[in-house]
């Protein structure tokens, strides 16, 4: 399951991000892909020795775990800090499939927040493969998109302009991607149901529902 949040960051935060990417330095981005995705990846990550790197990185981490959206739907227990990359006319990262084991973490959820407007440059979609196809992902800035770390994707070629964006991965204390998309939907339909009727017995049985299904896939 696919799942965009809008602004994730908000003005402010853009054009802070921003403004400090002006500041940083860019180096190859191959430096942190790994073996068979070094040959496939052309663009440039801020250096990871760059002083302005972990206020941004602290900035963007705290956006993310306080979106009540992208708890429900990674149910986070680490979220790793994020490469901040860019990607001019010609560069591109062809197909893989990203690292399982991060810094001696497990990844669960890929995330991408967009940091250029879509008509800041053209090409540089995210193409995620999935049994149903292909979707093509390009978002307002500030906005994000979750997908399962299990799936092959890439960002199309830059013809014109500069994308930028933040990536970063998270450790989900649920491990199944459709476990996971179980216990979204369960608490979507049980906020829904609650805005309508209020706390019920019906309710009160789905959130038990939730709750224990939670306790019996969550990994801690
Ligand atoms: O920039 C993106 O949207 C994704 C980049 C990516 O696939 C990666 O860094 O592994
Ligand atoms: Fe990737």
């Amino acid at each position: 399951m696919l799942i965009m949040i809008a602004n994730v960051l908000d003005a402010d935060n853009l054009r802070w991000l921003r403004n400090n990417l002006e500041q940083t330095r860019f180096v190859d981005g191959r430096q942190t892909a790994g073996r068979e995705a070094r040959v496939v990846k052309n663009n440039e990550q801020v250096d990871r020795g760059d002083p302005l790197l972990e206020e941004m990185q602290e900035l963007v981490i705290d956006r993310l775990l306080t979106n009540a959206l992208f708890r429900m739907a990674t149910r986070p227990h680490v979220v790793r800090p994020p490469l901040f990359s860019r990607y001019e006319p010609g560069m591109e990262y062809g197909s893989h499939v990203d690292d399982a084991i991060m810094g001696g973490m497990r990844t669960d959820v890929s995330v991408t927040i967009f940091l250029s407007e879509p008509d800041e440059y053209d090409g540089g979609e995210l193409v995620i493969e999935s049994a149903a196809g292909e979707q093509d992902v390009k978002l307002s800035a500030g906005s994000a998109v979750l997908y399962p770390t299990t799936s092959l994707h890439r960002v199309a070629p830059v013809s014109r302009g500069e994308r930028r964006a933040a990536v970063t991965w998270v450790r989900s204390l649920v491990r199944d991607a459709g476990e996971r998309e179980l216990l979204f939907d369960l608490e979507t339909a049980r906020h829904a149901l609650f805005e309508r009727l209020g706390k019920t017995p019906e309710l009160d049985l789905l959130a038990k529902t939730q709750s224990n299904l939670l306790r019996r896939w969550a990994e801690d």
